[in-house]
């Protein structure tokens, strides 16, 4: 069983509803447990020209490999409509394998943990919320990253 932090992202079609039903989805994987699940964020796209981003994160326990874990983000991610238009262009989902126990994975189609997560506050925050003690593979203490990581420009919401 390994702990997998999972981001999840969304700025078309209703962002926090495609959130939701991301999470219940994830809640049916096989071989996995969802634990716990991040607020909700919100923020400016990083790349101008998008709507705002809704952000969260959520971690999970699962039995399956990395490479199937990916498969079966894709297919929730398909399944809610995700079109692959252009790399960075807004999307109705958006599901990534943030950290996969303490493995550190550099494959064609999967890269763990995340390339981008150490310089994304709507990626560091959310994962502080349910993670604060957490130890990157690298073994650089999540907080020294979100202390090199302003909060500015994301909103948190409450239930
Ligand atoms: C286009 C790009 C980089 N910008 C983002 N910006 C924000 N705020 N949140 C995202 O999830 C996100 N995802 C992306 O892929």
């Amino acid at each position: 069983m390994e702990r997998a932090y999972i981001g999840l992202g969304s700025n078309l079609a209703e962002p926090a509803e495609q959130l939701r039903q991301a999470l219940a989805s994830l809640a049916q994987l096989p071989a996995t447990r969802l634990v716990s699940v991040s607020s909700l964020y919100v923020s400016d796209s990083l790349l101008p020209g998008q709507p705002r981003y809704t952000n969260a994160v959520a971690a999970l326990d699962t039995d399956l490999q990395a490479l199937a874990l990916l498969d079966a983000l894709q297919a929730i991610e398909l399944g809610q409509g995700r079109e692959r238009h252009e790399r960075w262009g807004p999307r109705t989902l958006d599901l990534d394998i943030l950290l996969f126990g303490n493995r550190q994975i550099d494959e064609p189609r999967l890269r763990v943990p995340h390339s981008q997560m150490h310089l994304r506050a709507f990626v560091l925050y959310p994962l502080a919320e349910i993670a604060a003690d957490l130890q990157l593979p690298d073994g650089s203490p999540l907080s020294t990253l979100l202390a090199a990581c302003p909060f500015e420009g994301l909103e948190r919401l409450t239930p």
